[in-house]
């Protein structure tokens, strides 16, 4: 599958798209980008310069004034125009999807359709960003409080969902009225870049929505270095999310951050095994795996842990691996060699600590960026893959004994984005729902990701929430209006 395939070339954009303008880096400078599955060159983007950085926050600046001072319908009525185009061209969207990150091709086209629902939510959020009337602290006074956009906004986002992770921050922002500048992952530009060819053709104005490419570092300092840029929204690592909360600080600039996860998936004795199985499938292997609400441990209870862990297996034997573009390939390459030795050194590191492999080969680096699903059990937490995050096709089952060992274990890391657990009695549910410390928790349920719902994590998995009614609050300041008596 190549470019030449699009039934509209001009979604593949190998340049940026700064204030209406499709623009190379002034030096000429370019960033290639590889198909994961096969190493084959898919295109270049421009490398930007902070001067040109600065170029793209002036251009966001002075979008501002007229795209806030829109009516709410005006804009949900740009997002709507913008939504409606992404589903038109899911097919290119979703192709240069596979041809950049590598998932299967029905996992892309779900994705365009996951990305174009938050730009349906929000749109709808826009014409409710309602304010709100407070009874006066004297008599004749009239207390009012209104919601207004914080203004420009940046947005880094990362290579595993390089549609979806834009889309939940931008529709939120312009649903608010705020302009943006998106730095997609170098390694996934494409599908932003073709989201701006949209965005363009939806009508959205010259400035409003902005898409650069470059060194990551770099665009970042000139990004949090202006005073203009109002807030910044980032999905990313954790280490990454540390250091752009601290670039913030100079200018006390908002910030949004959904971080790592470690997430646990707890299995008691009282689950239904085989919609745990179910749950477990999609919850460990969408995305081959790499996304930050996939199951990292499973913790599973002694009375079904063998037919749980039998079940897994037989499930596991049904995925297949395979350049996305193939027909019926469930599990594709990692994005790239990097990702690989992450699960090679989780999985070497766990049988040298007394891991068992169960089914699957063992996974090395001589098949590219593929890895074979596995399944280990024996796990302990002396192991690194129970304290760091593997992003790839490796279960890894935990046996436990009692409730209390289970949380214990769960909650027992810094990360706390999501969790999930399988119990049929009511009172065990409400006493581990409360007790597990994460933002999302998944109950007799592996897929938890949807627009409605407020996605973040706790301790170091983040701060702020992204898509439901809450995600526009993160691009929003309340403004007290206190008006005093005759
Ligand atoms: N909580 C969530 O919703 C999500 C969390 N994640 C987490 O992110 C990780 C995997 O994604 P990955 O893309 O590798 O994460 P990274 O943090 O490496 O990259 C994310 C984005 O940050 C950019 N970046 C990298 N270094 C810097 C820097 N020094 N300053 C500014 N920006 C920088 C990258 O640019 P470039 O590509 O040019 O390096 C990319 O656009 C996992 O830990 C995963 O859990 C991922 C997705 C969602
Ligand atoms: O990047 C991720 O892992 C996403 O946040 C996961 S989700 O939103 O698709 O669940």
């Amino acid at each position: 599958m190549t470019i030449s395939r699009l039934k509209c070339p001009r979604l593949f954009r190998q340049q940026c798209y700064v204030d209406g303008r499709w623009l190379d880096a002034a030096s000429g400078q370019t960033l290639q980008v590889d198909n994961p599955a096969n190493g084959d060159l898919v295109g270049r983007v421009p490398v930007m310069s902070a001067e040109e950085i600065g170029t793209a926050i002036d251009a966001a600046s002075a979008a501002l004034r007229q795209w806030r001072t829109r009516t709410a319908q005006e804009r949900a009525d740009c997002l709507l125009d913008w939504h409606d185009l992404m589903l038109e061209h899911k097919e290119d969207l979703a192709t240069l999807m596979t041809l950049e990150q590598g998932k299967p091709l029905v996992e892309s086209r779900g994705e365009i359709e996951y990305a174009a629902s938050f730009i349906r939510w929000f749109a709808e959020e826009a014409r409710r960003m309602y304010g709100e009337t407070i009874p006066g602290a004297r008599i004749g006074q009239h207390i009012l409080v209104t919601r207004q956009p914080v203004g420009v906004c940046a947005a880094i986002t990362p290579w595993n969902f390089p549609a979806a992770m834009i889309t939940r921050k931008a529709g939120a922002a312009l649903a608010a009225g705020c302009t943006i500048i998106v730095k997609p992952a170098s390694a996934t530009p494409f599908s932003a870049l073709a989201l701006a060819a949209l965005a363009d053709e939806a009508g959205i104005p010259h400035g409003v929505f902005n898409v650069v490419t470059g060194k990551a570092s770099e665009i970042s300092e000139a990004l949090t270095h202006s005073p203009k840029v109002r807030k910044l929204s980032f999905t990313g690592s954790t280490d990454v999310g540390r250091r752009l909360m601290a670039q913030c600080a100079e200018h006390i600039q908002k910030i949004s951050l959904e971080l790592g996860g470690n997430a646990p998936f707890i299995v008691f004795d009282d689950a239904d095994i085989s919609r745990a199985v179910e749950g477990a499938m999609v919850c460990k292997f969408r995305n081959t795996g790499q996304t930050c609400v996939c199951a990292n441990r499973f913790l599973v209870q002694s009375g079904v842990h063998d037919e749980f862990v039998a079940a897994l297996a037989e499930a596991m034997g049904k995925l297949r691996v395979g350049d996305g573009f193939e027909p019926g390939v469930t599990q594709s390459a990692l994005i790239n060699g990097d990702a690989v030795e992450k699960v090679v050194e989780h999985f070497e590191d766990a049988l040298a600590k007394g891991a068992k492999r169960v089914c699957g080969p063992a996974p090395d680096t001589d098949r590219g960026n593929y890895v074979q699903p596995v399944l280990l059990t024996d796990i302990n937490t002396e192991m690194t893959l129970c304290h760091e995050e593997t992003f790839g096709p490796l279960a890894a089952v935990l046996r436990f004994d009692t409730e209390e060992e289970a949380i214990e274990l769960a909650n027992a890391t810094p990360f706390g984005l999501a969790a999930y657990f399988y119990s049929r009695d009511i009172h065990r549910i409400w006493r581990v729902a409360d007790a597990l410390e994460a933002g999302i928790i998944g109950i007799n349920e592996g897929l938890i990701s949807n627009p409605m719902a407020p996605f973040g994590g706790v301790k170091e998995s983040g701060l702020g929430r992204e898509g439901s009614r809450h995600g526009l609050d993160e691009y929003t300041e309340l403004k007290y209006l206190c008006m005093g008596a005759e």
